[in-house]
């Protein structure tokens, strides 16, 4: 059997400060392909050209990366300020309509910084567009000037509850991860349960109420050194292993029955 298909969703860049393009960081392309064992394919992030009915028929998982723009407020029924920064709203187009397929249908769905966001305001939660301008809060933002190490290297705690799927997971209640991010989840939706906490109480791990499949989000970015990294590897493991039981046909129990 081939193996499964992961669909990566591309962020916007202009190469050349000229030429429109769709694109995602490499980190995301080897961790799917050489920890999940899946072939990692981009898709445009925009519903033009990536209807979602397709998305679901073609691929049998998605990965939604870390991305700079941010989730336009409006989603989560606010309005834009100078500190929300810039978005992408062809990418909330797809990203968020997509996460809620995948949960409704069990079909494993992964996020990743963004896509943590992505998948928190697709399910009902807001964001705060600074978190480090919140009283108590750290900043999680990585250093503008770093070298590429320097900005993936890990720096701070993530506590997971005790008993909860990231723990069992890693096999630990606490972890050092990365942190790469300037928003942050600001009010769970009502399905969306926090798992995971930095040491500041900024959410970074969630999953949600009732889904039936893998759908998984964390704040950090996994897909750094995902080979080798303890809290990384089982992360990508357990989504290949999700898209292979879906590539081989296999439906949680309350979709099978339908
Ligand atoms: N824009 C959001 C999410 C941050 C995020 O995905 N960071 C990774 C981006 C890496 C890069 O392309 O610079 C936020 O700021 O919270």
């Amino acid at each position: 059997m081939r193996r499964p298909i992961v669909g990566i969703i591309s962020n916007a860049y202009l190469i050349n400060d000229q030429y429109p393009a769709h694109a995602n960081g490499q980190m995301n392309t080897d961790a799917v392909a050489t920890v999940s064992d899946c072939l990692p394919l981009t898709f445009p992030a925009d519903p033009a050209v990536s209807p979602l009915e397709e998305l679901l028929d073609t691929f049998d998982g998605f990965l939604l990366t870390g991305g700079r723009p941010n989730v336009h407020p409006e989603e989560y029924g606010e309005e834009p300020t100078e500190a929300h920064g810039a978005f992408d709203r062809n990418r909330d187009r797809v990203a968020l309509p997509l996460t809620r397929a995948c949960i409704e249908r069990g079909q494993p769905i992964l996020g990743i910084c963004r896509g943590f966001q992505e998948m928190a305001v697709a399910m009902g939660s807001t964001l705060h567009p600074e978190i480090r301008d919140l009283p108590g809060r750290m900043n999680h933002r990585m250093p503008p000037d770093g070298t590429l190490e320097e900005k993936f290297a890990l720096r701070h705690e993530v506590r997971f509850t005790s008993g909860g799927p990231f723990a069992r997971m890693m096999g630990a209640e606490v972890v050092m991860t990365n942190t790469l991010h300037g928003q942050g989840i600001k009010q769970a939706g009502p399905r969306v349960i926090v798992d995971g906490w930095a040491p500041d109480e900024t959410p970074e791990a969630i999953h949600f109420d009732g889904a039936q499949g893998f759908a998984l989000a964390v704040q950090w970015h996994p897909e750094a050194n995902a080979a080798q990294d303890p809290v990384s590897r089982p992360l990508f493991e357990a989504f290949g292993e999700a898209c292979r039981a879906w590539r081989a046909g296999k439906r949680p129990a309350s979709l099978a029955a339908e």
